[in-house]
């Protein structure tokens, strides 16, 4: 139920022994050469991760499982922030292993695949900061056990944030490829993101939220009614390239499933075509948040997600710009995030799905801008917003907001982003629909 899965002993009788044996060796032969699974695992347990459970859950709920399936384990329970990154970058001998395991959350993964594609680049002599570099895939995949406050890619990608159907999902060798983009700064690279980046609003919210680490998960919930109350706007551009040629769009009723055949398209495509067709588009304007979802991001607080038909491996992002609007207005488009309505549905809200995007905010758009301030004549209000980013207690609106990657608050506000079709591939199969799941549990529809 609920995509949980969970463990179940069956017993075969046979009359004859010889015939067991066979039975058994078939068996043994199948789950060696056809199944994919893994036999030997690296795992980083963040110990102080959500509710600080992850060590816990990992032994009694987790090495019991691994120990019957008889795959064989080194786990490290991390001890600071980026060990597991930096341990996976430089330490790691990664040839021993079949995978990958974080116990955590989001951040937790992050570090994950930080360290890994990182290393992955590096072995393969291509240069991660230079935004135009073709990537290379990296070949082990990566295992989510969810201890964290959001969990939101171990629930887009499995259906449920459960560490017993995790690890089952793990020892059966499942394997579901994901889109990453590479985030930069002026040809430098500032960061990797799977699921959200969020300027203004989601910027904001987790800005707040880190101030208040010691709450656990609640901590989101009071810093987005805060921001909400807040209720700033920035000014920026931002420029996309729209993805053209590919299957979907982000209003489709459809979603990205278990071996989704449009991930599987548009992978093809993508892989085939110079991913720079195509022409650039540019919007200016004041904006509550700027999104851009490269899947679903769906996770307990909104089942269905940021960008509900957001998939997780077609090489796409989908970006979302919601424009100044009432708190009312802004409301509306928060609430339907937790009701069947549709939140693109609304006049100051835009969507489009992407390959690549810039945002530069209004504050340092151009060279001539700034000389414009210079020379004394910029409108008030950009002097004053100016000044009063250094004197918050006046409650103004600030100039900038920061950028929310994945949960860790980026260091510079223009950006370069740019989407990696399959670059990992996770221990999981994708969300299955419910009807697979009442066929199998009625033996009769078989
Ligand atoms: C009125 C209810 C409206 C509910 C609207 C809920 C929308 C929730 C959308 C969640 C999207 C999560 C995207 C995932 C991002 C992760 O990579 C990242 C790392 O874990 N998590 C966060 O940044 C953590 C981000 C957490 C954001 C929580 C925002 C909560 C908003 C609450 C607004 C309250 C307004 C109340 C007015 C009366
Ligand atoms: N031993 C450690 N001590 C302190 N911080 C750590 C340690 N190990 C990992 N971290 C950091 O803790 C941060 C939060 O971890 P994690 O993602 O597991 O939980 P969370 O933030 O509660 O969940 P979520 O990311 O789902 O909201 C990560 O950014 C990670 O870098
Ligand atoms: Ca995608």
């Amino acid at each position: 139920r609920q995509h949980r899965w969970r463990c179940a002993e069956v017993t075969f009788t046979c009359p004859e022994g010889e015939l067991s044996v066979m039975l058994l060796l078939l068996l043994l032969l199948l789950l060696l050469f056809t199944a994919n699974r893994p036999k030997h695992l690296l795992i980083y347990i963040n110990p102080y991760g959500g509710k600080r459970q992850g060590k816990r859950i990992y032994e009694q709920k987790v090495a019991p499982l691994f120990a019957a399936a008889g795959v064989s384990t080194d786990v490290i329970v991390t001890e600071y922030a980026n060990h597991a990154r930096d341990h996976l970058r430089t330490e790691a001998e990664l040839k021993k292993y079949d995978g990958v395991v974080c116990v955590g959350g989001d951040g937790m993964f992050s570090e994950i695949i930080h360290g890994l594609i990182w290393r992955t680049q590096i072995d393969g002599a291509v240069d991660p900061n230079c935004p135009d570099e073709t990537l290379q895939t990296c070949s082990l995949r990566i295992g989510i056990i969810p201890a964290g406050s959001t969990d939101c890619i171990c629930f887009a990608t499995v259906g449920t944030n459960d560490p017993v159907t995790s690890a089952l999902h793990i020892i059966v060798g499942d394997s579901q490829p994901m889109d990453v983009c590479s985030v930069h700064h002026n040809n430098a690279f500032l960061r990797y993101s799977v699921s959200l980046l969020g300027y203004g609003f989601y910027g904001d919210v987790l800005t707040d939220s880190e101030r208040k680490r010691w709450m656990g998960p609640a901590r989101y919930d009071l810093s987005g009614l805060k921001m909400f109350l807040t209720h700033h706007y920035y000014e920026g551009t931002v420029s996309y390239l729209p993805a053209r040629g590919i299957i979907g769009t982000p209003r489709d009723a459809a979603r990205c499933r278990s071996g989704c055949v449009v991930c599987q398209h548009n992978g093809k495509l993508l892989t085939e075509r110079s991913e720079n067709d195509g022409e650039w588009r540019t919007i200016r304007g004041k904006f509550l948040a700027i999104n851009a979802a490269s899947m679903s991001c769906a996770c307990p607080r909104s089942p269905k997600g940021l960008s509900p038909a957001a998939h997780l491996a077609d090489g796409t992002t989908d970006l979302i710009l919601v424009r100044k609007c009432s708190r009312f207005d802004f409301l509306r488009h928060l609430l339907r995030h937790t009701s069947k309505d549709d939140q693109f549905d609304l006049t100051f809200v835009e969507v489009h799905r992407v390959r690549r995007f810039r945002f530069t905010p209004r504050h340092c758009q151009s060279d001539s801008d700034l000389e414009l301030d210079l020379l004394g004549n910029a409108s008030k209000r950009q002097i004053f917003s100016q000044i009063c980013r250094d004197h918050p207690a006046c409650g103004c609106a600030p100039a900038y907001s920061c950028w929310n990657c994945d949960g860790e608050i980026l260091t510079h506000t223009a950006i370069d982003v740019r989407v990696h079709c399959q670059l990992i591939k996770l221990f999981a199969r994708g969300i299955e629909e419910p009807a697979v799941f009442e066929d199998l549990a009625n033996p009769c529809a078989i």
